[in-house]
């Protein structure tokens, strides 16, 4: 099993290797060195003799397609997609160097990333490598993707790209993106997402000095508006009962609040943002308009807009006559992985992939590992890692295996 060319450390799994390679390259924001990735998979390519598309979706901002093609390419395609950039560190918290990939004595590797989700991108990589080497041909096309700027909105990356006439050309029938550690022995999987709003009300009031009693201030419309807001629920998360998880429930945060010049400057305007995630079921519309109410409420001068409104509510059928979800969590169940499914409470690109019509599942198989992503001593277990990799070379050909569908026909 040749990987990496490198060489590894001695009596360590060249995958392994390999996904500690990946790891120590610096595609961290806010300057991801993207033209690192691109060598590393370029190098990848010609390991596996696979062809690599590259697409420029904005300067310095590629998409590459690592494509294998089917014994019937008319046949829908399958998608496993991850993206290459990750999130920036807090180094003075990290044990180790959180680019260097440390290795400790219980084979835990330290990296940002390990978790979300280069472990992911290295265990596609390996088990095409393995079904390519025991002879293995996929009847469904099988399109691996890696993608740019995941991790800041992916308006340069998937966002833009799932609207070109490019990614239609691919002719995806299911894809398989990022998911979550799990801390017990079962997975778990996503098959929708919270709809994420970033939303900033914009309060303006009455100025003055600030010795008096001043009517209609900023801050007056800023607490009137929060109190609701965070109010309304904080009481509801009171009130669920233990069976929900965090993907069943909208969430309200208070994130930044600005205004103000002096201590003694009543303002004449404030702005209060918040970061809301609201459950696929939430009708959004009636959402809205108590948002608008509450503005009004707060003050008729009160007006708010948003930086993120995501408006689809597409989830993926996990229902068993389904035939891509029967084919995945049956080969889960051959491997008698127990799978938890869940709506993811954050935002990844599954939703752009989502809202063009595409059924997605959110999957990292990484059981028994605490949920580490965008924090400090984010780490894997090589040995979890390791068995990923099996878990790929069962799903992968289950999925491209599919046979076709009634509109394939
Ligand atoms: C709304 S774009 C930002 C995307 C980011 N994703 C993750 C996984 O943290 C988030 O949910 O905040
Ligand atoms: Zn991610
Ligand atoms: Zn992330």
């Amino acid at each position: 099993l040749a990987s990496s060319g490198r060489g590894s450390p001695e009596g360590e799994d060249p995958s392994v290797s390999l996904f500690r390679d990946y790891l120590r390259l610096r595609t961290v924001h806010p300057e991801p060195d993207y033209d690192a990735a691109l060598r590393f998979l370029d190098r990848i390519a010609e390991e596996l003799e696979l062809p690599l598309k590259k697409i420029e979706v904005f300067p310095g901002r590629v998409i590459s397609i690592m494509t294998w093609e089917g014994t019937n390419p008319t046949l829908k395609s399958i998608l496993l997609n991850s993206h290459t950039d990750v999130v920036p560190v807090y180094q003075e918290h990290w044990k180790y160097d959180a680019f260097s990939a440390f290795k400790d004595a219980e084979g835990n590797i330290y990296a940002r990333g390990s978790q979300d989700m280069k472990c992911v991108t290295i265990q596609y990589i390996q088990a095409v490598r393995r079904l390519k080497a025991r002879g293995w041909k996929p009847t469904r096309t099988l399109h691996l993707m890696f993608v740019p700027d995941e991790e800041v909105g992916g308006y340069k990356g998937m966002e833009t790209f799932v609207k070109q006439p490019e990614f239609h050309k691919l002719n995806i029938g299911f894809a398989l993106d990022e998911g979550l550690a799990n801390p017990t022995d079962a997975f778990t999987v996503f098959y929708g997402e919270r709809n994420p709003w970033w939303i900033t009300v914009h309060c303006p009031g009455s100025p003055g000095h600030g010795s008096r009693f001043v009517e209609n201030t900023a801050a007056e419309k800023l607490l009137h508006f929060g109190l609701f807001f965070i109010i309304t629920f904080s009481l509801l998360r009171l009130n669920t009962s233990e069976c929900f998880t965090l993907g069943d429930v909208t969430t309200v945060n208070m994130t930044m609040v600005k205004g103000g010049v002096a201590y003694n400057v009543i303002p004449a305007e404030m702005d209060v943002s918040f970061d809301l995630r609201i459950p696929p079921t939430v009708n959004l519309q009636e959402f809205e308009r108590q948002i608008k109410q509450w503005c009004k409420e707060a003050g008729e001068d009160v007006t708010y807009d948003f930086a993120q409104k995501h408006m689809n509510q597409n989830i993926t059928s996990t229902d068993e006559s389904d035939p891509w979800w029967n084919a995945f969590s049956a080969s889960c169940k051959e491997m008698n992985m127990t799978l938890k499914k869940e709506i993811f409470p954050a935002a990844t690109d599954s939703r752009f992939i989502r809202a063009v019509g595409i059924p997605a599942i959110g999957f990292s198989p990484m059981n028994r590992t605490p949920i580490l992503l965008h924090d400090h001593n984010e780490y894997l277990n090589e040995q979890v890692f390791l068995k990923g990799i099996s878990v790929y070379e069962r799903i992968i050909p289950a999925l491209a295996s599919v046979a076709a569908l009634p509109d394939e026909a």
